[in-house]
């Protein structure tokens, strides 16, 4: 697979690629040991999802230098001590003693965003986590958390796929240096049934999944495809191989503004999520 890394501000390399695990369910730890042999180095897991200790169990089969792995603390837990407790039982569930990157899953404007931030730096500070960020946050909430943060905000997961490109908040991304992580990268399959993926999925001989990531990892961010099926686990990761200039920017221009799953009543502005917290 040929996907560039990221650079991350603690000089660490996120890979270009990793695996979703969202309601992976019974199947997490078979994902994950399909996933980690078709050559992945990253796993993308959250408290939220259930689905630590399963990962923990993959993950001790391999070596744990090899694989980059991300968890996530949830909105309800932002304040200082709760980041704290749950990055150390994500830690224990996930039976290592550091993550490469923790998020703040969802913003919560009820709880300071200096004081959760704050715990993050705690965090990196005790070497219990290698770079920290977040994740669903808007171009405004991302300059609060630079802002107020004391270590460098790395990574800003969010929904990306050729319905939903949010050209300003990638924008913003890229000008302050962070690194976006495309959730939902496939549109959970939605975006396969898109016409111009279709067509240059069989103008390449390739699956629309490999089409539409392709077009991701060229539009610079990384994926995160989640899947059950081994199958598709090592088909997503085929990815030695190009899409035209011209059918990248066809690709560009699928933009419908269409979400899966974020809730734009959750793109909380500078009303009830102010700079001063
Ligand atoms: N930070 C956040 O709030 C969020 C983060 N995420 C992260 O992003 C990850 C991916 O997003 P997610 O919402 O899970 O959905 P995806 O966009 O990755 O879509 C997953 C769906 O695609 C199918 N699929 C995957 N590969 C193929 C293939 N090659 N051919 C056919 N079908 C395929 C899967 O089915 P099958 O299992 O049969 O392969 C599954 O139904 C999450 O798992 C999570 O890690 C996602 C949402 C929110």
């Amino acid at each position: 697979m040929t996907v560039p890394t990221k650079t991350l501000p603690s000089g660490a390399e996120l890979p270009g690629l990793g695996l979703g695990t969202y309601e992976l369910d019974g199947q997490t730890a078979d994902s994950v040991r399909a996933a980690l042999d078709a050559g992945y180095a990253h796993i993308d897991t959250a408290e939220g999802y259930h689905n630590e200790e399963a990962i923990g169990d993959a993950l001790a089969e391999y070596d744990r230098d090899d694989v980059f792995l991300t968890s996530k603390v949830l909105a309800k837990n932002l304040n200082y001590e709760s980041v704290i407790e749950s990055c150390e039982a994500s830690l224990d569930r996930l039976g290592t003693d550091y993550l490469d990157l923790y998020l703040v899953h969802w913003p919560n404007p009820a709880i300071s965003l200096r004081e959760t931030l704050r715990a993050m730096a705690e965090l990196r500070e005790r070497g219990l986590v290698r770079d920290v960020g977040v994740s669903n946050f808007s171009a405004y909430q991302l300059s609060c958390a630079h802002h107020v943060s004391d270590v460098p905000i790395a990574v800003n997961q969010i929904e990306f796929h050729p319905w939903f490109q949010r050209p300003d908040l990638v924008d913003y991304c890229r000008e302050s240096d962070t690194v976006i992580e495309a959730a939902a990268p496939l549109a959970r399959t939605d975006v396969f049934g898109d016409e111009v993926v279709a067509e240059l999925a069989e103008k390449y001989g390739k699956s629309p999944a490999q089409v539409v990531l392709r077009w991701s990892v060229d539009s610079g961010v990384v994926p995160l495809p989640r899947s059950s099926t081994p199958d598709h686990v090592r088909a997503n990761a085929d990815l030695d191989w190009e899409l035209d200039e011209a059918d990248r920017r066809r690709l560009d221009e699928r933009d419908r503004d269409e979400p899966v799953y974020d809730t734009p009543a959750r793109d909380w502005t500078s009303d009830v999520y102010g700079i001063e917290q």
